[in-house]
């Protein structure tokens, strides 16, 4: 039987992008997609506007606990904190930027403190936040320092359908990555994946490939020593303990269908190299989530979506996805805990 977990925390995001109306619409349809209880925090009056503008009139209650949340859930999608803000969509602000803030805050709190059974966060503008206080490169990094979680091993993952990727770097510039990638990065960040796949995705000996930085993998020093010097002998020091480490492979030809049957994870040096074949096979269903920490944490793989937010275009369909593979991991986790 499925480990009952407590309602998960949902943070608004920026209330001038798509992430309220998405946490409306995943609550009107959390009947047909089996969607596991969701308390949203903060924005009562911005989350029934947001619904109105999408055309859903649904009842928004406001409650004082995650368990009360659990018990109006099936009635109305019900909010904690008593913070609000108007309704703008596609018009961000600094007043939306601190009340984000104050969402990812608060949902991230229950959380951690055990009161929600998982934590997925709205999208934000991190250039937004940062005006208002938010010293964080991206809400991961947030997230980890308030569950006591270094940087280096909380790790981002984004998983769809078909793919599951790994950034070793994430929101830097490109031409300070290659000076970012060493062994104990990698090392750190594989060991983090490896035991994050068995024990909240139940994969057993999961398979990781490692990407290469450069073109060919570097054709034989040719075209960059990155991947001979660095990574080749961090995929040695991985296998040597045990874990399925495979690579560094030359990243073009690793996505193909042929190549993603090969492994269940692939870690990208970059960024881009991560999330462009991510969101070109799996936009509309790819989830954002964090490895590594005490806690679960998804997100929708999209941003704010400024330009449609409120025009009722946004697809749900990451949204649906990021909750229910939150609350996979989190019933995994406690089922483990339990036997
Ligand atoms: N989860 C997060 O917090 C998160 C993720 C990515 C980007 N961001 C932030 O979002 C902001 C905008 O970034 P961006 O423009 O690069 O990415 P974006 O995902 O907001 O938009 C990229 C494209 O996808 C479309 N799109 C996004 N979500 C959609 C949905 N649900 N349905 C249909 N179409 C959708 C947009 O209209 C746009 O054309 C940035 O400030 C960035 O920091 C946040
Ligand atoms: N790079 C991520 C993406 O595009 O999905 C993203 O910006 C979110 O990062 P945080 O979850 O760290 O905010």
């Amino acid at each position: 039987m499925a480990q009952a977990i407590l309602p998960l925390a949902v943070s608004l995001g920026d209330p001038a992008g798509v992430g309220p109306e998405l946490i409306a619409a995943a609550w009107f349809a959390r009947r047909v997609h089996a969607l596991p209880a969701f308390c949203a925090v903060g924005g009562a009056g911005l989350l029934a506007s947001a619904a109105r503008a999408r055309g859903l009139d649904i009842p928004v209650e406001r409650v004082g606990s995650m368990e009360e949340a659990a018990l109006v859930y099936d009635r109305a999608l019900p909010v904690i904190g008593d913070f609000d803000g108007e309704y703008r969509p596609g018009a961000p602000d600094r007043e939306g930027a601190v009340l984000a803030l104050e969402s990812l805050t608060q949902a991230t709190a229950l959380a951690v403190s055990g009161q929600a059974g998982a934590l997925m966060t709205g999208p934000i503008a991190k250039s937004r936040l940062a005006e208002v206080g938010f010293d964080y490169p991206g809400q991961t990094e947030f997230v980890a320092a308030a569950a006591g979680v270094e940087t280096e091993d909380a790790v981002m993952m984004l998983a769809g359908p078909n793919l599951r990727t790994v950034p070793l770097t994430v929101h830097v510039a490109l031409s300070a990555v290659p000076g970012l990638i060493t062994q104990d990065l990698i090392l750190r960040r594989a060991r983090v994946v490896a035991r994050a796949l068995e024990r909240d995705f139940g994969l057993a000996h999961p398979r990781i490939a490692i990407a290469a930085l450069n073109p060919h993998a570097g054709e034989d020093g040719r075209f960059g020593d990155e991947d001979q010097r660095i990574v080749a002998p961090a995929i040695e020091q991985l296998c040597a303990e045990g874990i399925n480490a495979s690579g560094p492979h030359a990243a073009d030809g690793l996505f193909a269908a042929r190549g993603r049957a090969g492994f269940d994870v692939a870690i990208c040096m970059y960024h881009d190299q991560a999330l462009i074949p991510l969101k070109a096979l799996d936009f509309d269903h790819g989830v954002n989530i964090t490895l590594g920490l005490p806690i679960i944490r998804s997100s929708p793989d999209h941003g704010t979506a400024f330009p449609i937010a409120g025009k009722g275009q946004a697809n749900v369909g990451a949204t649906v996805s990021a909750l229910r593979l939150a609350a996979d991991c989190a019933r995994s986790r406690a089922a483990l805990l339990a036997a």
